[in-house]
Formats: structure tokens, sequence, C-alpha cells
């Protein structure tokens, strides 16, 4: 089974972080907040969160605030709801939500609630219930869920189960792992899991366990570290975590360690990426391996840090 190689990925985060010019970089180019996100919060469920200086990081990230008050994956990239949530939780992390105008920033989210309580994800006005959860996290964490019309977002989230208990990214799409995380946490973070039918939604998610002990994000599908956080998260949330063989699925995890250069991968021997690493670490917390910091399932943030902001220090 092996351990989790902490030092390892550390370092490799810290090196990627350095790193502008290698292929990682180039190619999250585009999603870099999101990149932030995931390496800080990796540092910081490994308890190394003060290894980095933040005020660079938080200079860096506030340069990619548009003056719409939404933020860009990167400076100069046009503003989308990914990455405001991405930057609210980087803020989170430091203790440095009140560095933002939270006015603008919760504006820039409430003015992309459509009519039928769905949200775009920018003006090009792409409907996607990941929308709806990142619009619902990003205003709770704002403690400005009032600026929103909560009762039809959560109605338009019901709108997309299916008979399966599962959600999709639409009325109507098939259930997939990613979109269930979104829709339950939405409705966990608004208080309305009632809407959920937690028997059938757990068996669809418990099924994502195959032999190897790894979760897949669909039926017949091969297993994949990231779905340690979305189908985990969303059993947790529902009370059904119980269901699954928690042991395997560590050493699953542990089996898609790079334990020579650091880094996680979505599964054993193919290359590590900030993104797996993550949600491989994330996972970890989950299912309370010894030595890291508990991590908040809706919130994807450190318990600590999610009590900080609802009550107080
Ligand atoms: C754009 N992304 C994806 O499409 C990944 C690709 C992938 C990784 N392993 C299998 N596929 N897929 C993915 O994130 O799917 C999960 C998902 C899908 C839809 C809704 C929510 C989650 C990844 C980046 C990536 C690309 C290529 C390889 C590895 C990582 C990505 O940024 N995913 C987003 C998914 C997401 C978007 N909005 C969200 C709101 C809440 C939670 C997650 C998301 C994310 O985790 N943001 O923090
Ligand atoms: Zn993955």
């Amino acid at each position: 089974m092996g351990e989790l190689a902490v030092e390892k990925h550390v370092k490799f985060i810290l090196t990627i972080e350095k790193e502008k010019d290698s292929f990682e970089s180039v190619v999250m180019e585009h999603i870099r907040l999101n990149g932030a996100y995931w390496a800080l919060t990796t540092l910081d469920i490994l308890g190394k969160l003060n290894t980095v200086d933040q005020d660079e990081v938080i200079s860096w990230m506030m340069q990619c605030q548009h003056e719409s008050g939404g933020f860009g994956g990167n400076i100069g990239h046009d503003p989308h709801l990914l990455y405001t949530l991405s930057a609210i939780q980087v803020l989170a992390l430091f203790d440095k939500i009140d560095a933002l105008d939270i006015d603008k920033v919760s504006n820039y989210i409430a003015g992309l609630q459509n009519n039928d309580g769905s949200f775009s994800g920018d003006m090009w006005g792409e409907i996607d219930t990941r929308f709806s959860c990142v619009a619902i996290l990003s205003l709770a964490l704002l403690k400005r869920l009032d600026k929103i019309n909560v009762e039809k977002a959560v109605n338009y989230i019901v709108s997309c189960k299916n008979l399966d208990g599962g959600f999709g990214c639409t009325p109507g799409a098939e259930s997939h792992a990613g979109q269930i995380f979104c829709c339950v946490a939405a409705l966990a973070v608004t208080g309305s899991l009632h809407h959920v039918d937690k028997d059938l939604l757990g068996w669809w998610l418990c099924e994502r366990q195959v032999k190897s002990g790894g979760l897949n994000g669909r039926p017949e599908k091969l297993p994949d570290v990231c779905y340690s956080w979305w189908v985990l998260s969303s059993l947790i949330m529902i009370d059904r975590v119980h269901w699954i063989d928690k042991e395997k699925l560590i050493k699953f995890i542990l089996d898609c360690q790079d334990k020579e250069n650091g880094g996680i991968s979505d599964r054993p021997e193919d290359a590590v990426d900030v993104f797996h690493t993550y949600f491989g670490v994330a996972g970890l917390s989950l299912l309370e391996y010894p030595g890291l910091k508990a991590i908040d399932p809706a919130y994807a943030l450190p318990v600590d840090v999610v009590n900080r902001i609802f009550f107080g220090r």
C-alpha cells in the first residue's frame, strides 16, 4: 500500500508554480487561476501553505480581475464564473476575502442568473449546472446569497435530476459524477438536500467503485483519481459514504503517486498533473488519511478555513 509521499508532492507543487514555460504551465495557461487554487489547497491540506509568498500570489491574482468584477483564468483573460470561484477560494485560504470589493464581485455573479433560475458561465451565455454550483458556492463564501433568487436556482437544479437519482449539466442530460457533485454541493449549501433521493443516488454513486478500488465517473468507464473527489464528496454530503470500500480507494490513490518526482496521476503509471494531485490529496482527506487537514466536501476548502468564514476566529 505504501504511504503518501508528502515532501515529494510539496516539492512537485512548488516547482510547477515556479516554472512558467513547462508543458504543464503552457497547457494550463488559460486556467492558471484554477491551477493556483488546486496547488495552494493541496499545500494547505498538507500543512505547508506557509511555504508560499502569499502577497506575491494575491497581487498576481488581483491582476486577473476584470473591471466587471469577475476574474479571468489569467491576466488579460475574459472573466468567467469558474475563475471567480477559484479567486474567492484562494483568498479564503489566506483569510484575505476582504481584499475584494465584495459587492462588485457578487453583482457580477448575480448578473449571470437567468430567468429560469439557471446560471450562464459568462457573457456568452453557456448554461450548465456547474455554473449554478460555482455561483452558489461563491456567493455563500461572500455571504451574499441574498443577491440571487435561491428558490429558482434550486428549482432549476432539481429540474436536472434524472430517473437514476443523478444529475446532468442541463434538464434531460445524462448523469455524470462531476455534475452530481455540483448539484449536490449547491443543494447542500442552500439547505435543499431533501430534493435528493439519497438511497437511489447513493446506489448510483457506490456503483462507481471498480474492482481496483478506484472510482469512475459513469458506468463502464475507467477509474480516475479525480472521481475520488466528485463521487466521494457527493456520497459524504448524502451520508452514504459507508457504501464504498474506503481502504481499497485509499490504496488506489496511493498507487497513482509518482513517488520519485512527486505528483499524482489520474490512474497508475500515467503522467502526473497538479489537477489530479489536488483531487488525490483532497480525496485522501475525505477518507480521513492520517496527517491531512480535513476538507469540506461542498466548499472544497479546508474545514478550518470554512469555519473561520462562517463562525469567525
Ligand atoms: C477542464 N477540466 C476537465 O475537463 C477535466 C478533464 C478530466 C480530468 N480527468 C478526467 N477528465 N474534467 C473534469 O473536471 O470533469 C469533472 C467535472 C465535469 C463537469 C462538472 C464538474 C466536474 C479540468 C482541468 C483539466 C483539463 C484536462 C486534464 C486535467 C484537468 C477542470 O478544470 N475541471 C474543472 C471542473 C469544474 C468546472 N466547474 C466546476 C465547478 C465545481 C467543481 C468542478 C468544476 C475544475 O475542477 N475546476 O476547479
Ligand atoms: Zn481525472
